[in-house]
């Protein structure tokens, strides 16, 4: 399948002066760690890496470093991650039928999550990894709670990646452009275009790097991991 990594934020709660995808850990820029588990995937057959430009010299000294089994093409990110996921999607060499996008801060995805949601995209139009939540999830205006509490058996926490049939995706985000919606995750617009989405077990180790506690985090996995 091919696979588009989002990876044109700004940061902003991570704080960081550059794209924290830039940022080192374990002495190597973050998004290092999530090209090597994608490039590693046996089911990834190309790559669209959606960036800002400034930050493509960056993007091309990480990729000089990892000598990539897979063709890696960049792609002008947007102001939002919605819009920089449609601009990915223009990037798609022609006759593509299947499309995952993951988080370039999502750096811990391991390569087997990419090939069981390539394996339930061969039988479903749309499909997301996702782990049940632990905690209770409350609804809240202005500090307080509103109203019942969702039954948490059946609450999950979307992750990426969320793969999906190209044309059908296409068709969602030209709806959501045409009404204005504004997604955080590509599953919305599916739901909203309703088409299925299948749920795949996700990793509990597959954290977007968001703030700053999510760096030592992630440095704690990958030295469990055995990473040096
Ligand atoms: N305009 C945007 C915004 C986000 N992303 C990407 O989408 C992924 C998930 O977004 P998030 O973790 O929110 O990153 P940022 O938007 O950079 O973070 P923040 O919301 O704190 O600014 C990241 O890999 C990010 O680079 C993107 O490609 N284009
Ligand atoms: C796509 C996502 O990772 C699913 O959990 C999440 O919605 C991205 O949110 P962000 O605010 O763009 O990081």
């Amino acid at each position: 399948m091919h696979l588009l990594i989002p990876a044109a934020g700004r940061g902003r709660r991570m704080g960081a002066k550059k794209n924290k995808l830039l940022l080192p850990l374990m002495d190597r820029p973050l998004m290092s760690w999530t090209l090597e588990a994608v490039a590693a995937a046996s089911s990834v057959s190309w790559i669209g890496l959606i960036g800002q430009p400034e930050d493509f010299p960056a993007f091309e000294a990480i990729l000089a470093e990892l000598t990539l089994a897979v063709p890696v093409q960049f792609a002008i990110g947007g102001a939002t991650r919605q819009e920089s996921v449609f601009a990915g999607l223009q990037a798609l060499p022609a006759g593509a039928t299947q499309v995952a996008i993951h988080d370039g801060a999502r750096c811990l995805a391991t390569p087997a999550l990419f090939d069981r949601l390539s394996e339930s995209l061969a039988e479903h139009l749309g499909a997301i990894a996702a782990v049940p939540v632990k905690d209770t999830l409350k609804l809240v205006n202005e500090q307080r709670m509103i109203c019942a509490t969702p039954d948490r058996t059946r609450m999950w926490a979307a992750q990426t990646p969320q793969g999906f049939a190209v044309p059908e995706l296409l068709r969602c985000h030209r709806e959501g452009r045409a009404r204005g919606w504004q997604v955080t995750d590509d599953a919305a617009l599916f739901e909203r275009c309703e088409l299925p989405v299948q749920v795949v077990e996700g990793e509990e180790t597959n954290l977007k790097v968001t703030t700053p506690v999510d760096l030592a985090i992630a440095e704690v996995i990958l030295r469990k991991r055995g990473a040096t």
